[in-house]
């Protein structure tokens, strides 16, 4: 009796306890629905503000300098006023616009908090690209990384908004699962080079626009961060690294743009979707009028190519704001690197720096009307990188049709170099296959990949395979592929001959489709061998081949970094003879792009928005000491150095 009695009560309250589950579960949903909500809300606010801003920053006068003749007459939240000699304009002041004008008082903390949202968006998916902008010597390191002595307050945007985004990454992690990795490089004299990289950055890099692995510059250290303090190593190693020079106008300038760009993988743990965004802190190389600054030689040539790219800039931006419909993106690898950030997916930010010396008040007029055509540029809504489940589906469907084309090639191929009673023995299993590696003429190939492709299509005829591929891409992070190998793409350039895999004879037989399952990964977290260039101390990564095993799938990747390159350049592969896409691809990518020709540009066309030069600027008493960890240039790129990874001085820790 009593049993019965207990065991009633039990299930009474077995019963209410499901109950109370189902209401918290409900709840829980319903809370990650407002969560979600509102992130979407925010970035709509963020969208109406603009996706290019532009913020002016006043530097203060240097200790030393005569302080009584500042150029700024007026500052007034977006609004500031420059006095003007009567050769510039007659009224003797002229008043710009902006979306914030910061005064030589602002502090690091004010001008961060401007900046804050901005980060945010990087959370949400989005691509972000943050540039300071400047004469030389008017404060863009100041801005992006601080003064010389470091101190809590006195940090830069680069530090804080890694910090924020930590910050951010915590309060989120019961619906979110984030990682973090940042790369840093520099150009100089048009030339990309690694500032993580332990043998001093000497190796040239490439840019691959549009990559579907989210990686502009693939082949940099790309270095998973965890804390600001991580970050700090990391910076003060990238600092160390930088081209500078002392010139006539500038004890130590910075003779390279410096570009932080920080990417960030975010999966929604209720959805399984995941967002990538990416983020580009630049540092500019300040401008400088050729002629005043006295240079000879290197300088000469680095201050060109400096005066050259910033040109280039003001092209790109100018046919923007024109609304043209081919932006010259290629004219230079400074406007190359930020062509995603620029042209119309993300949202961009400009830190317009001035001097506040009346001498300099040519090149401060010339900045601000640069700055003000940068801020009518409308790039239109910022997109998202979100890649959720049925692109993923789709993509395992595109992998697996793949695989078994591979398997038949390599039964077809097999049985073509074997004598029938060999055949007879495999079918018995007296023998097991064995894959050598082998090619295959192109047009027998592209003929079942194209049937495969469109077996495809049919079936996922809702979406747009095109813009799936194009824009949902694939995690950012390599793929691994146990037993499946690419052969070397430069096997390729034939252009007859296309590339199949290779496959290990001993890990023949574990090709099936829950192999390629696990080598598509479900793209949320950074594999290990994602870390692959690991250096002990720092935690960089080494230099080395990367470990990728690369797959039909990472083919695809690469054909598709091809197919989806910049639109409005021509596509030049042809003319090298690079390697052809397979036919699947071709398809593809002749949904994509159509061939174009190269358009020849008329020099009259050429608009420049840059302004001229800068002249000197007379703020020796802020640059006569040298900035720490910053390597002068002896006639060539940076020193080398030794990756020692412990930057005490700099290192400290945020809260
Ligand atoms: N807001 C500021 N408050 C105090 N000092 C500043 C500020 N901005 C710049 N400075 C100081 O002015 C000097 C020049 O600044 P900075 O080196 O950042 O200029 P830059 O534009 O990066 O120059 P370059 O293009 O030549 O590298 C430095 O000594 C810096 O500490």
């Amino acid at each position: 009796m009593v049993y019965k009695f207990m065991k009633s009560q039990y299930s009474e309250e077995f019963s209410n306890l499901g109950k109370h589950l189902q209401i918290l579960a409900h709840a829980a949903s319903g809370y990650h629905k407002v969560l979600e909500e509102n992130r979407k809300l925010y970035n709509q606010v963020q969208d109406l503000k603009g996706n290019i801003r532009v913020y002016c920053r006043v530097r203060p006068f240097l200790p030393g300098q005569f302080s009584s003749m500042s150029a700024v007459s007026h500052i007034d939240d977006g609004n500031i006023t420059v006095i003007t000699p009567a050769k510039y304009c007659k009224e003797g002041h002229k008043s710009f616009t902006f979306n914030k004008v910061f005064g030589p008082t602002a502090t690091q903390e004010e001008v961060f908090s401007d900046t804050q949202p901005l980060i945010r968006s990087v959370l949400d998916g989005y691509n972000v690209c943050i540039f300071a902008y400047g004469q030389t010597g008017s404060g863009k390191t100041y801005t992006m990384s601080g003064p010389k002595e470091l101190t809590e307050e006195g940090l830069g945007v680069n530090y804080r908004a890694l910090n924020d985004l930590f910050h951010i990454s915590e309060q989120r992690k019961d619906t979110f699962c984030y990682e973090i990795a940042v790369q840093m490089i520099e150009i100089y004299n048009e030339q990309v080079r690694d500032l993580l990289a332990n043998d001093g950055g000497n190796r040239r890099l490439e840019i691959r626009n549009s990559s579907q692995k989210g990686l502009n510059v693939p082949d940099a250290n790309l270095i998973p961060v965890v804390s600001t303090s991580d970050v700090i190593e990391l910076m003060n190693l990238g600092q160390k690294n930088r081209a500078v020079s002392s010139t006539a106008m500038n004890d130590r300038s910075s003779r390279s743009h410096s570009c932080l760009t920080i990417h960030v993988q975010a999966k929604d743990l209720t959805s399984g979707n995941v967002l990538r965004g990416c983020m580009h802190l630049v540092d500019l190389a300040g401008s400088e009028r050729v002629d005043k600054s006295e240079v000879k030689g290197d300088r000469l040539k680095e201050a060109q190519h400096i005066n050259k790219s910033l040109s280039a800039l003001g092209d790109v931006i100018s046919a923007l704001a024109q609304k043209n419909t081919h932006i010259p993106y290629r004219n230079s690898k400074l406007t190359q690197l930020l062509q995603d950030s620029l042209g119309g997916q993300a949202k961009t930010l400009m830190f317009v720096h001035i001097s506040p010396e009346m001498d300099a008040i040519g090149e401060t007029l010339s900045t601000l009307k640069f700055a003000e055509r940068v801020a009518t540029v409308e790039l239109g809504a910022a997109k998202k990188n979100k890649d959720n489940g049925e692109v993923k589906e789709l993509r395992e469907q595109i992998a697996s049709l793949k695989a078994a084309l591979a398997r038949r090639e390599g039964e077809t191929h097999i049985r073509s170099t074997m004598s029938s009673p060999d055949i007879y023995r495999m079918k018995s299993g007296a023998i097991s296959p064995s894959y050598p590696s082998f090619r295959q003429p192109m047009e027998d190939v592209g003929n079942i990949e194209v049937q495969s492709n469109s077996a495809l299509m049919q079936k996922g005829a809702n979406y747009d395979i095109r813009e799936l591929l194009m824009e949902t891409n694939p995690s950012p992070w390599p793929e691994s592929c146990a037993g499946l190998q690419k052969t070397d793409d430069k096997e390729t350039s034939s252009g007859e001959w296309v590339d199949k895999v290779i496959i290990n004879k001993h890990e023949a037989v574990a090709r099936d489709e829950d192999l390629l399952r696990d080598w598509e990964g479900d793209g949320t977290q950074l594999p290990a061998y994602f870390y692959q260039r690991y250096i002990p101390d720092v935690r960089v990564y080494r230099d080395q081949p990367r470990n990728r095993a690369e797959s039909v799938a990472t083919d695809d990747s690469d054909d598709l970094d091809l197919a989806t390159s910049d639109s409005s350049e021509p596509d030049m592969s042809w003319q090298f003879n690079l390697p052809k896409p397979s036919a699947a691809i071709n398809v593809v990518e002749s949904r994509i792009k159509k061939p174009q020709t190269k358009t020849i540009k008329s020099p009259d066309v050429r608009t420049s928005l840059i302004p001229s030069p800068s002249r000197k600027v007379s703020n020796g008493a802020g640059r006569t000491t040298s900035r720490p960890g910053r390597n002068p240039v002896s006639g060539g790129i940076g020193g080398k150095r030794s990756v020692s990874g412990k930057v005490g001085s700099g290192k400290q820790s945020l809260h």
